[in-house]
């Protein structure tokens, strides 16, 4: 099955209004989309856009909270539950509109003035609850480990946490998003902990260290790993999640054996 690719529209087209993203994603031969927030549009405008393109939407995140305040989700915040509630039936609203099959749950940081045994259960029970939500929707809610150099103190710290978290709740509706470039800042050896996390991995993102670039520009070795996840019929979604290094489309040399661009 060939590899499939979705846009992230947070990070790609940048020059344009977040609602034209789509069409310029669509020419340019992407099927599918996700992004950090759908919040700020009606989901009618959203889902007329996805229509009128072709487009599938892939993901989207529940609301990470006051950025501007630095937080980073609200998962894992004690004394947040309720927020956190709002923020899973809000973006499960949104995923019925706009028949998006996974959601990304973002962690929080470390809040250091507790225990973090007890904001461990914070989380692990917010999880819980988002699980069962998702398994209720017939969606998949997902957990992604972010690098600490990028984002300090981001409480889900590496694949092995969510592993382990995935495992105790066990519920097959919250499963792993697993993000190279992460990955790679975090712990290295990619091939080896995509083959050791791959039951539970369902949403994989992909940037290129150490600017977070486009496949082809930095680090890692992208067509390897493309093969890689071909020959292991890797099935779901790869979203481009990389800040281009000039205009989105002069970026998609990289894309052009997977995407038909229409002109
Ligand atoms: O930063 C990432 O890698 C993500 O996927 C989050 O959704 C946003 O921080
Ligand atoms: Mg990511």
């Amino acid at each position: 099955m060939p590899l499939k690719f979705a846009a992230n529209l947070s990070f790609l087209y940048q020059d344009l209004p977040f609602l034209d993203r789509f069409s310029a994603a669509a020419q340019d031969g992407f099927t599918g989309v996700e992004y950090l927030s759908p919040y700020e549009f009606p989901s009618s405008e959203i889902r007329r856009r996805l229509d009128d393109n072709g487009l599938t939407q892939v993901l989207f995140n529940l609301s990470a909270g006051d950025a501007a305040k630095g937080e980073r989700g609200l998962a894992s915040l004690p004394g947040r539950e309720s927020d956190f509630a709002d923020s899973l039936e809000r973006a499960l609203e949104y995923a019925t509109d706009l028949d998006c099959k996974r959601l990304h749950v973002m962690a929080g940081i470390r809040d250091k003035s507790i225990d973090r045994d007890r904001q461990y259960a914070v989380y692990r029970g917010n999880l819980e609850i988002a699980a069962r939500a998702a398994q209720d929707a017939g969606i998949t809610a997902l957990i992604e480990p972010i690098n600490d150099k990028d984002m300090p103190g981001y409480f889900l710290e590496n694949c092995r946490m969510a592993a382990t978290l995935i495992a105790e709740i066990n519920n097959p509706h919250l499963q792993l998003q697993f993000d190279i470039y992460h990955v790679q800042r975090t712990d290295g050896d990619i091939i080896n902990q995509y083959l050791k996390f791959a039951p539970i991995i369902r949403h994989i993102q992909i940037a290129n260290p150490p600017h977070r670039f486009e496949p082809d520009n930095g680090e890692i070795n992208y067509p390897y790993i493309f093969e890689f996840l071909d020959g292991e019929g890797y099935a779901g979604w790869i979203g481009c999640e990389y800040k281009p290094s000039a205009g989105t489309r002069e970026t998609l040399g990289w894309a052009r054996a997977f995407l038909s661009a229409k002109s």
